[in-house]
């Protein structure tokens, strides 16, 4: 029976582990590390899971390990894996930043490695992953990654080159849009809305529109000029966003995400 090792179970290792027992893998073929005991007992509860404290044993005869720690926590982690790592397991790093070559580094000659840019919206089965191989990675290694990422949502193979970009986009993307929610909660709340009131019309319009722009496959300038009538209130209020370059804002905010990860990429 093949073993999946899940090395780190904070907010997005979780997220992997609960999408992937809801899509029907098999809680007896996972393994979660994690150093804390409480939370080794809140995920053995909650999932029906194994776990391990140290993730050296966690990945013993493992077939697949996921790693799903911080990015400056990956130089320590290496070496404690790399001693116990089956031949031919696969490395499955969703670590932003860090780089398939920094990984084979510190991992025993020839190990698959697969990097992988998640994001949150995996927690409903609608995430969005971009999956990139490193050098010793075959077809099949990069296939085993994507089938992971296609439990918990959509996924595309990408050049690693792109993945700081893929990123500052998608993997930080979720919460510039809850950013949004929440400004425009404020400015209902500002205009005399009551909070529950005001939280459940945002809430709509933006899955709505979300549906919208994806079932409808039009391009989002067409989708907002037809919200945009004549001398009307939209009108208006775009033209508040453009004068204090909103846009220009958004650019460069996701630059900077892609400065940050380019940043832990380079970190020792
Ligand atoms: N959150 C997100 O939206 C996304 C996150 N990612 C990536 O996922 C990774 C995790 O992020 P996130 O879940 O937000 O962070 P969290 O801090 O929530 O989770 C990281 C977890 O890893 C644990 N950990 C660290 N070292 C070890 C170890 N040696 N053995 C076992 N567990 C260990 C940490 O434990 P402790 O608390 O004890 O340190 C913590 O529980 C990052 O690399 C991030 O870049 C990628 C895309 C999206
Ligand atoms: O903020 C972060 O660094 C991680 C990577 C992408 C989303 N969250």
């Amino acid at each position: 029976m093949s073993r999946t090792a899940l090395i780190g179970t904070g907010v997005m290792g979780e997220t992997l582990l609960a999408g992937l027992l809801h899509a029907g893998w098999a809680p007896t073929g996972i393994v979660g590390a994690d150093r804390r005991e409480s939370r080794r007992h809140e995920l053995e509860g909650r999932y029906g899971v194994k776990t391990e404290e140290f993730a050296a044993d966690a990945v013993a005869g493992a077939d697949t390990v996921i790693l799903v720690v911080k990015p400056q926590d990956v130089a320590d982690l290496l070496p404690e894996i790399a001693a116990n790592l089956a031949p031919g397991a696969v490395v499955v790093s969703l670590c932003a930043g860090v780089t398939t070559g920094q990984l084979e580094d510190g991992l025993p000659a020839d190990t698959p490695v697969v990097r992988v840019m998640p994001n949150t919206p995996a927690q409903v089965s609608e995430g969005m992953a971009a999956v990139s191989a490193g050098a010793h990675a075959s077809a099949v290694d990069l296939e085993k990654a994507v089938d992971i990422m296609e439990a918990v949502g959509k996924a595309i193979v990408v050049p690693e080159r792109y993945q700081d970009a893929v990123t500052a986009l998608s993997g930080s993307g979720p919460a510039y849009l809850f950013f949004v929610v929440e400004a425009m909660i404020d400015a209902g709340v500002g205009l005399g809305l009551p909070r529950d009131i005001s939280t459940a019309l945002v809430n709509q319009t933006m899955y709505g529109s979300a549906k919208l722009l994806v079932e409808s496959e039009r391009h989002p300038t067409l989708l907002r000029e037809m919200v945009t009538s004549p001398a009307g209130t939209t009108a208006a209020a775009l033209r508040h966003l453009e004068e204090r370059s909103v846009k220009a804002a958004f650019m460069a905010a996701i630059e900077a995400a892609r400065d940050r990860s380019e940043e832990l990429g380079r970190r020792d």
